[in-house]
């Protein structure tokens, strides 16, 4: 799905601003609210999550749907174009109506969708949009919600009666199997797009290189009737290369490379008929050979984080200034890459990552799976269709990113109680993500701590990437039993012949504990942490990565080992540096990107 892109042919609106919005008190659908202006409305800004802008326990803890609503109007001068309504994302499930009609449905928080309104509206006139939202997780959604009341860290009813009274009388609330705020609203921007009848539907842009020489090869989806061509651009706007129809190659002899800390973009200049789209192109490979991850052929080391959309007061709401604050950080310490931990993230931070040469783990919102029940959740529970069609949404929006060089199936799903069902589960999503992947990227699953030695899905992954907690969640206040049991679980994949990363490492930490003797919990405690265990990697020519959970602290569910959110997070909330930070920043701008250990 292309990204909305103003061009000599195309107009974009966004929608963004303060709209009307109002909690679902259970009649919103009966009583139709979405066909007519809402009654005591109040105020929301989008994009942005809902939970946080209220001061009051309704909006940050509401479980079931929320109506939000404008007027819309699509000016007289569209006439003749399409017009297109585009949702880069509604958390989790969306109805959206034109005048009271339905005019579509979707499920799935983290991926946009879109509409064709040309026929549904009258140009010039004010139609009202209403969308409802259902923030609701279970069983059978992604990311993965519990059903009889338990749920991360510890909420269930500790086998105390007044406990499960109270608990079945409770006000319903969501109980995520995942260790994040459950945000939910329409979180990133809704656009108004225009292009004539006849458009560009789709561009896959697939690149290779041959010694000096970049090679991209292209392939145009169009409706309607009309010539295809294709111009390459270089950054100077010069057209280094040029072909017709919907299929072709491109070649550009000594071509710049787009890589970490050279993130050269070319230009396709598509047009179609009176259509024109422009998509930013990196020329790059991505490969593993044995236990190297090969970028352009050179051995490349994951340097950075786990992430979280998340900030005070936004939620999960797409915020330029963050994004650009994070990637300025991330060049500060030395960082050269993230995992979209746990959720595709808005599409502007992938093309800000191409810009300015970060490196993506593009993850889906697959996380807590077969968690918080002892039944095999693979056979009985888990909805594999919308899991594959969350893969085929992700990959079909984020395939021309030279930012993305590897898909994560899912982070941290039992993996190790029913073995078999996990692989079978998680085989064929492997096989769809390289047969989806035009590029055929490599394909990772993110494990969980656990008995590595039963779990036979991960050492089946093109990267073993490991979340592993020796002397946080295990061993915690030891790192001298940390490393030791670091090394013993190190010497098993030395065995696997794969090139092995750490997605998430890490300890929660107040920002201003000190202590001279490091404790959990204190800054000096982290950064031993790190220190230790990053010298353990650095015995292994296999070890091709560290990413340390989290870039910074974020929110969670409220919970008894949960002090204000997750405080992993090597920067605070508000993004000021820990301790730690200085410690990684010397190490890590001491590490190359290219042919470290090599
Ligand atoms: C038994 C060890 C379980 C470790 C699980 C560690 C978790 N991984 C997934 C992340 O979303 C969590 O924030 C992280 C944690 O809790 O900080």
């Amino acid at each position: 799905m292309l990204y909305p892109r103003e061009s000599d042919s195309r107009a974009v609106v966004d929608l963004s601003g303060i709209w009307q919005f109002k909690l679902d008190d259970g009649h919103g659908f009966a009583d139709q609210w979405y066909a007519k202006p809402l009654t005591d409305a109040e105020t929301m800004a989008v994009p942005g999550s809902y939970n946080d802008q209220k001061a009051d326990a309704a909006h940050r803890d509401h479980y079931g749907w929320a109506f939000y609503q404008r007027r819309m109007t699509v000016p007289a001068f569209f006439a003749g174009q399409r017009i297109v309504l585009r949702f880069a994302s509604v958390t989790h499930t969306a109805k959206v109506y034109l005048d009271g009609t339905e005019i579509a449905s979707h499920e799935g928080g983290f991926l946009p969708f879109e509409i064709d309104l040309t026929d549904k509206l009258t140009l010039g006139q004010s139609a009202l949009l209403t969308v409802a939202v259902d923030n609701r997780v279970d069983f059978s959604t992604l990311p993965v919600g519990n059903e009889d009341g338990s749920g991360m860290f510890g909420t269930g009813d500790g086998g105390i009666p007044s406990v499960r009274i109270a608990q079945a009388r409770a006000k319903k609330q969501n109980k995520p199997n995942f260790d994040f705020f459950n945000y939910a609203g329409i979180q990133r921007p809704v656009k108004l797009y225009t292009t004539p009848k006849a458009y560009i539907d789709d561009v896959t842009l697939v690149p290779d290189i041959d010694g000096t020489t970049g090679i991209v090869r292209y392939s145009v989806a169009v409706k309607g009737a009309g010539e295809t061509t294709v111009e390459l651009l270089d950054k100077a706007g010069q057209i280094v290369a040029h072909s017709e129809g919907t299929t072709g190659t491109l070649t550009v002899a000594n071509a710049h490379f787009w890589a970490p800390g050279h993130p050269y973009l070319y230009t396709a200049v598509v047009s179609f008929g009176a259509d024109q789209y422009s998509q930013p192109c990196g020329i790059r490979t991505v490969r593993v050979a044995g236990t190297k991850f090969l970028i352009n052929g050179q051995p490349f080391y994951f340097k950075g984080f786990g992430k979280h959309e998340d900030s005070p007061l936004h939620g999960r709401g797409f915020d330029a200034v963050f994004d650009v604050a994070d990637l300025s950080l991330m060049h500060w310490i030395g960082a050269n890459s993230f995992r979209t931990s746990h959720y595709p993230y808005a599409e502007e931070m992938y093309e800000l990552c191409d810009r300015e040469g970060i490196v993506v783990i593009d993850e889906t919102p697959a996380v807590g799976l077969g968690r918080g029940t002892k039944a095999d959740a693979y056979k009985t529970m888990h909805n594999g269709a919308l899991h594959k069609q969350n893969l085929r949404d992700m990959i079909d929006r984020d395939k021309n990113h030279p930012c993305v060089v590897m898909w994560s199936l899912a982070n941290e799903p039992e993996t190790a109680a029913f073995p078999q069902s996990a692989y079978d589960y998680f085989h064929n999503l492997y096989q769809l993500a390289h047969q989806l992947d035009p590029e055929n990227r490599p394909v990772t699953l993110v494990c969980c701590q656990n008995d590595y030695e039963k779990d036979i899905v991960t050492r089946t992954m093109d990267v073993v990437c490991l979340n592993r907690y020796y002397g946080w969640y295990v061993l915690g206040g030891d790192l001298d039993a940390a490393t030791d049991a670091l090394n013993v679980e190190l010497d098993f994949w030395a065995k696997q012949n794969k090139p092995v990363m750490f997605t998430e490492y890490g300890a929660d930490t107040i920002e201003g504990l000190h202590d001279a003797v490091p404790r959990m919990f204190d800054e000096e405690y982290q950064a031993e942490y790190i220190d230790r265990m990053d010298a353990q990697f650095d015995k292994r020519p296999f070890f091709i990565g560290e990413q340390i959970w989290n870039f910074a602290d974020f929110n969670t569910t409220q919970g008894i080992v949960r002090v204000d959110g997750n405080r992993k997070g090597v920067f605070t909330r508000t993004r000021r540096p820990k301790l730690v930070a200085h410690t990684i920043r010397r190490r890590w701008r001491a590490i190359p990107d290219f042919g470290y250990k090599a």
